[in-house]
């Protein structure tokens, strides 16, 4: 997003929260504390290597729908229509709606699966699914009203990407 240059990259792109480094520090003391206690459990190599298939496919989704959406991708949600803002439907857009939250999902699943870490996994899962379920209708209404009926006929015709999502 940064290298298209002209939107508003700053700090608070990174979205970054207090959350977000909890779940990094609870994923991390889960993998040493079942290390420590339970091996076994850390050389479950088929569940590693899916988990490091999710996060690379995670991550070339998402990059994906940063490279396609180009300026009308910005971090935080666009709540005031500007004129350089399209409504993306091609590429990736054309199979889901939201494709780069169907790649964070599964990075994000992917790096606790790497780790054979089973409580971050399903914590992650449950978590990174609530907030975008939250997100996405907020997201589209504004959406909505910058695109009117080309947006209905998309939203129709397109899924949204995340599990359970309309
Ligand atoms: C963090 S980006 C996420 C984009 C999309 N939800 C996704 O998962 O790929 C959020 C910004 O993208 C814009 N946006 C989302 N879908 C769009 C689309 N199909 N065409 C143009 N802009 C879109 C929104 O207005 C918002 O400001």
């Amino acid at each position: 997003v940064a290298i298209h240059g002209l939107s508003n990259v700053n700090l608070s792109s990174l979205l970054v929260s207090k959350e977000y480094v909890l779940a990094m520090v609870f994923s991390l003391v889960e993998y040493f504390f079942e290390l420590l206690l339970f091996p076994g459990l850390k050389e479950i190599w088929w569940v590693s290597n899916l988990g490091l298939v999710m996060v690379v496919v995670g991550e070339i989704v998402r990059k994906l729908a940063i490279v396609t959406a180009g300026r009308s991708f910005t971090h935080l949600i666009r709540v005031n229509h500007e004129d350089h803002h399209r409504l993306v439907t091609s590429g990736v857009y054309a199979f889901v709606r939201h494709p780069s939250y169907c790649g964070f999902l599964i990075w994000s699943v992917g790096t606790q699966l790497m780790l054979c870490n089973p409580i971050s996994t399903v914590g992650f899962a449950v978590v990174v699914w609530r907030f975008f379920a939250s997100r996405i209708p907020y997201e589209e209404y504004f959406l909505r009203q910058f695109f009117g009926a080309d947006y209905e006929e998309y939203a129709r015709t397109v899924p949204s990407g995340v599990p359970f999502v309309m």
